[in-house]
């Protein structure tokens, strides 16, 4: 596997991954002993193995405003602003961010190579057959990035196809089997890095369009010259408008860790804490939510 590389900012350690499919299995063996170093705790435990190590290791995948890295170096985000509350209540006073791209957020958990996603992952059926979720803290619709004008008239998947608009989106995202749900031929998406690499591709008219979560294309074209967001709409799902949800994602085997957690956000749910910390994040009241990870997985 190549060495994470490491890097420091404002004396915070970040580290990232470069390959996390890569050597999975002696990873995973570190893991099964305590990734944190300690193997005096029963093996599954994690919520107290990482009581013991004082810190959780987050998995993010830069994207504002989720789970990123902030201009003065801060790690920061809607999830990574909860996690930081919610385990400093379970007892996890540190958190430790390790970057990836969204497509390793799950093969890198499954892989002991962090403890948690947080990075506002949407919770779906596929998913659920490789993860456990939280609750999830939000709700999101869609939108798209197109060039400003939106010359194309580009408002769904539908109209992708039907203009036959070159589509991209990011590695891993959920927006990929949206659009191959409403007839894109899978093998014709321009999958990208990031939504950054999406918001160039369409200034640079290497695609006409790229999909991401609502706030996620708001944010990253706020400062473009040449690019702009489309108003938010809700993909097609088995033919039905779908909104998604976004949780906190854990090892199947976690299911302790994940329970912990889900009393720890219910209970910010009801005061009204949980909008408190996603509101600067520019989450409004509609995006707050009461469905449930156990509905998103059916
Ligand atoms: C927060 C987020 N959600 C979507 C997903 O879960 O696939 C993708 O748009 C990537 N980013």
């Amino acid at each position: 596997m190549a060495p994470p590389t490491e890097k420091r900012t404002h004396g915070k350690r970040i580290i990232r991954r470069r390959s996390l499919l890569a050597g999975a299995g002696a990873l995973g063996a570190i893991g099964a002993l305590g990734a944190a170093g300690c193997s005096r705790v029963p093996n599954g435990d994690t919520l107290a193995r990482l009581q013991g190590a004082g810190t959780v290791r987050l998995g993010i995948a830069g994207e504002v405003p989720y789970g990123y890295i902030n201009d003065a170096g801060e790690f920061t985000g809607e999830a990574v602003e909860l996690a930081k509350v919610i385990f400093k209540r379970l007892g996890v006073d540190n958190v430790q961010p390790v970057a990836t791209d969204f497509a390793s957020l799950i093969p890198g958990l499954n892989t002991q190579q962090f403890d948690v996603v947080s990075a506002g992952m949407y919770i779906n059926k596929e998913r659920c057959q490789q993860v456990i979720f939280a609750d999830p803290e939000y709700q999101m619709l869609d939108s798209f990035i197109v060039r400003k004008g939106n010359p194309m008239n580009l408002h769904d998947y539908a109209d992708v196809v039907k203009a036959k608009a070159k589509f991209g989106t990011g590695t891993g995202y959920a927006e990929i089997q949206y659009a191959v749900d409403a007839g894109y031929k899978e093998s014709d998406i321009v999958i990208l890095q990031d939504q950054v690499a999406g918001l160039n591709a369409v200034e640079a008219g290497r695609i006409d369009v790229f999909a991401g979560t609502a706030l996620t294309t708001r944010e990253v074209t706020k400062k473009s010259r040449k690019a702009e967001h489309t108003e938010p709409f809700a993909p097609l799902v088995d033919g039905k408008k779908h909104v998604d949800g976004g949780g906190f994602t854990f090892r199947p085997t976690d299911t302790k860790l994940r329970d912990a957690f889900n009393v720890e956000i219910h209970k910010m749910k009801k005061s009204g804490e949980l909008f408190r910390i996603l509101q600067p994040f520019g989450f409004t009241k509609a995006e707050m939510t009461t469905l449930t990870a156990e509905e998103l997985c059916r």
